[in-house]
This record gives structure tokens, C-alpha cells and sequence, in this order.
């Protein structure tokens, strides 16, 4: 199934619950929530209290994207937060595999992500551990980013991968994505779509009605 996750960090910020209910009720099935911490990317967005204070405005899926070195250190709190898919970056992690277990532990979804640059290779011996894998198709650390082009070879490749082990893994896609381009990036394999700016820049219930139709067709 295609799913829309957008990204709450193009939101307006002083009626956030306002506009994950209109996300809500427009059909998205996924908030992505990208926690930043001014160290694994150079911005700073925000953490658990706002999870936390979000968290009753919506039952949809609460897809947390979490930006910060060794975020093994969070999981509990995150989990506890209300997150039901935490995703964190291989580049972040010493050790990978335990904090991946830390997370299907407690009974949520988990993610791996990589940077545009991050070889594939990466994730070969955990992706039968993982629920999804998000490929970055910017550099993270800030929305409204242009779509790094060589991203959706590495989105083919991945679907590949996936395929001759016989798994379900979803792949999601984050960084630029528009109503021009994901059409293209879902043909190249990825059901999960992140989309901040194109999402927020305008009518927040039309634009969501736009992906959604694109993704249903
Ligand atoms: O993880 C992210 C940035 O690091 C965001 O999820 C992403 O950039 C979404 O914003 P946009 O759709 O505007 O590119
Ligand atoms: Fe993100």
C-alpha cells in the first residue's frame, strides 16, 4: 500500500495541532516528525515534548525520523512519547543492530535510514530486522531541499534487494519530493512518501488530496 507521511517541519508551528488534524481528516496515514539536534545535521527542530503534546490530536501513524547521534540513548522516551515508527540513521549508530533491537523491543516499527551518500550495502545484514528503510533524498538537516537525482537508482536498487530476499520491507522516500516527481520515485519502488513543503506551502488539505491521489492511482 502507498502511504503519504508529511513532514511536520514545514508546518506552522503556532497551529500545529490544527494542521495534523487537517492532515487527519484530509487522508494521510502517516505524520513524519524529524527530530533534529544540531549535531548529526546542523538544525535544531524540536523533541519530546511536542510529540508528546501532538500525540492526542491524531491516531494516524506517528513516523518518527530521528536525526541525532546515538538516538539508542532515546528510544524509550521516544516509544513513550507516542512514536509507532522510529527510524534512525545507520551513519548515527555505533552499533546499529542494538538499537535496532531496542526499538522492535518495545513492540513499535523500525526504521533504517541513509544518507544520499550511504552505500545500500549498509543495511544488507539487518534488512530482514527492519520494518522499512527511508532513503534520504536530500541531505538531511533542512526542508524545502531539491531532489538529489542519483537517489532514485539507489530507491531501484534497494526494491531489488527487497524483492529476491522475499520481503515486504516498505521504502520510503524523504527530501524534494513534489507533485512532479512522485510519480517517478514510486515507480522506482518506494510506498511511503515524505513530503514537507509540498505538503505545507498552500492549501494543507488540498495538496494532501493531490498525493493521495497520485499515490491511489
Ligand atoms: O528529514 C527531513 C529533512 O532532513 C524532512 O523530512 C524533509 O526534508 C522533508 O521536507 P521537504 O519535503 O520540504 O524536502
Ligand atoms: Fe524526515
Amino acid at each position: 500500500m502507498n502511504c503519504l507521511s508529511p513532514s511536520i517541519l514545514s508546518a506552522d508551528f503556532s497551529r500545529l495541532g490544527e494542521q495534523i488534524r487537517e492532515l487527519d481528516e484530509a487522508g494521510a496515514q502517516y505524520v513524519h516528525i524529524d527530530v533534529m539536534d544540531g549535531m548529526f545535521v546542523p538544525s535544531i527542530s524540536f523533541g519530546l515534548p511536542v510529540i508528546r503534546s501532538i500525540r492526542p490530536c491524531t491516531d494516524r501513524i506517528f513516523d518518527v525520523h530521528l536525526m541525532i547521534e546515538e538516538p539508542g540513548r532515546y528510544i524509550e522516551d521516544f516509544v513513550g512519547a507516542g512514536a509507532d515508527l522510529i527510524t534512525v540513521h545507520a551513519e548515527s549508530c555505533k552499533h546499529l543492530d542494538r538499537t535496532i533491537a531496542s526499538i522492535k523491543e518495545r513492540g513499535i516499527l523500525a526504521g533504517v535510514a541513509l544518507n544520499p551518500a550511504t552505500p545500500l550495502q549498509t543495511v544488507e545484514y539487518v534488512l530482514e530486522k527492519v520494518d522499512m528503510v527511508l532513503i534520504m533524498t536530500v541531505n538531511p538537516g533542512f526542508g524545502g531541499q531539491k531532489f538529489i537525482p542519483y537517489t532514485l537508482q539507489k530507491v531501484r536498487d534497494l526494491k531489488k534487494m527487497i524483492d529476491a530476499r522475499g520481503l515486504k520491507t516498505d521504502i520510503e522516500v524523504d527530501g524534494g519530493v513534489n507533485l512532479s516527481n512522485v510519480e517517478e520515485i514510486m515507480s522506482a519502488g518506494a510506498n511511503i512518501i515524505v513530503a514537507g513543503s509540498a505538503v505545507f506551502n498552500g492549501d494543507v488539505a488540498e495538496n494532501t488530496q493531490m498525493f493521495l491521489d497520485i499515490l491511489n492511482s
